[in-house]
């Protein structure tokens, strides 16, 4: 059943319980955890799903299931056992002891994949922010098989050392990275007000991990004809593919420019010290003009990928900005097909960003949703006036500039005070 390649990977065993109160579709969410693990590195060799009243405070899935899987995990040679929910660090003990493999749930797994990926420095620092935090409470549950050889899955990160030191060596190390993004946000601060200079329109990109944000991004910015300095950012098809948000810009159909932010993924049961931890990064989307909230529309729990990154934006506090819902992968379904809450969305639209299906649709729509805070203008400046050049270059991302013999001839966008105010060089 495995490949030569999967031989290689850890072998893992996923475990689902359902409970009776749940309205999630537990196989849509086995199959994201099931790909959560491939993203980690491993392979699934089988799942486990439990249907329970409540869950089991000692062993989360109750003692005698807990001997079962011991069992399956002899006879199938499974090395790691995955849960679909988050531990407590006793749960993981007793699992522990019972089950003898390495125990990891949903939270220690999705951080796993975000130590592996990140490659920024602030990326790094949120991501082991995150993991100190998440493995504070659960120290003594983790020094099993922290200090097991091999390592693997769910043990990456942090210096599994430092780990073993003592609590307070741990708080003066959340303390010192707080301190350091602290540094790294100002630095992000001084740049955005040198963007800001440049008062173009900012559209970010945000929604479920693999729903096509990277791939979208790259269709938008194949608008600017400058696209030297426009680069094609990361599409995989991984989870989390993009951990650090990058800038790039576009162009809409009346000729204006505007930048595109993409963004980190949200998936379902994002850990909650994962997101504290990443706000400074998704603080992008707080000074966008409009939200592009992109889903796959081929998935088959629209709802999930819908509310779970509604709540995000709530809890980023940016529900007030414009949102337009862009269903994507739409040459994978039929419109018909699409079942979702409509309550969470406002505006719509249905594209593939692979077969450029509505694209054009969608930039309209765009450019009606931007408020309408830029105008593009061609100015004629005479040559006394030239400090008012100076302005603009200044101030502004300046489209082409001539010099003629009657003045500086300058094509650019500029907002509506200015407009107000410059008016009379209007030249057409
Ligand atoms: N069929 C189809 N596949 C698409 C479409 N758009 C994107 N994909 C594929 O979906 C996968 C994920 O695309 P990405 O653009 O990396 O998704 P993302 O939302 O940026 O994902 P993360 O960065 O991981 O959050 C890739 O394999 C893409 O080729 C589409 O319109 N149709
Ligand atoms: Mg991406």
């Amino acid at each position: 059943m495995l490949t030569e390649k999967n031989s290689k990977r850890e072998r893992a065993l996923i475990v689902g319980v359902k409970l009776i109160t749940d309205t999630v579709d537990i196989d849509n969410s086995m199959d994201e955890l099931e790909k959560l693990v491939n993203a980690a590195g491993g392979v699934v060799v089988s799942r486990i799903v439990q249907k329970r009243d409540a869950i089991d405070t000692a062993y989360f899935i109750g003692k005698g299931k807990a001997q079962e899987i011991k069992n399956y995990c002899e006879e199938l040679d499974i090395e790691l056992v995955v849960f679909n929910d988050e531990l407590s660090g006793a749960q993981i003990r007793n699992l522990e002891k019972i089950i003898d493999r390495k125990i990891v749930d949903r939270t220690n797994l999705i951080l796993d994949i975000f130590a592996n990926r990140a490659k920024s420095k602030e990326g790094k620092l949120q991501v082991k922010l995150a993991q100190l935090k998440y493995r504070l409470p659960r120290l003594v549950g983790f020094r099993d098989y922290l200090s097991r050889e091999g390592g693997g899955i769910g043990t990456r990160g942090p210096g599994e050392q430092k780990l073993e030191t003592d609590r307070r060596h741990i708080l003066r190390e959340i303390n010192n990275i707080e301190k350091a993004l602290k540094d790294a946000e100002k630095a992000r601060s001084i740049k955005r007000k040198r963007r800001e200079k440049s008062n173009l329109p900012i559209v970010a990109l945000v929604g479920y991990t693999n729903a096509g944000k990277s791939t979208l991004m790259n269709r938008l910015i194949e608008t600017d004809d400058k696209t030297n300095r426009n680069k094609k950012v990361f599409v995989y098809d991984m989870l989390f593919a993009t951990l650090d948000t990058s800038l790039r810009r576009g162009r809409l159909p009346n000729g204006q420019p505007f930048l595109i932010t993409d963004t980190v993924g949200f998936v379902s049961k994002l850990p909650t010290h994962l997101i504290e931890a990443f706000k400074g990064t998704l603080e992008e989307v707080k000074y966008a003009d409009l939200l592009l909230h992109v889903v796959d529309a081929s998935n088959s729990d629209l709802d999930i990928q819908i509310k779970t990154t509604y709540n995000i934006l709530k809890e980023l506090e940016v529900l007030d900005k414009p949102i337009i819902t862009v269903f994507n992968k739409m040459d994978k379904t039929n419109i018909e097909d699409l079942i979702y809450d409509t309550r969470y969305v406002d505006k719509e639209i249905f594209i593939s960003s692979r077969e450029h299906t509505n694209l054009d649709e969608l930039l309209n729509m765009i450019e009606k949703s931007l408020p309408q805070k830029y105008k593009k203008v061609d100015l004629m400046i005479p040559y006394n006036r030239q400090s008012l050049v100076n302005y603009f270059l200044d101030n502004y991302e300046v489209d082409h500039i001539e010099y003629l013999i009657e003045g500086t001839r300058i094509n650019l966008s500029i907002n509506q005070i200015d407009f107000e105010r410059y008016s009379k060089y209007i030249s057409c």
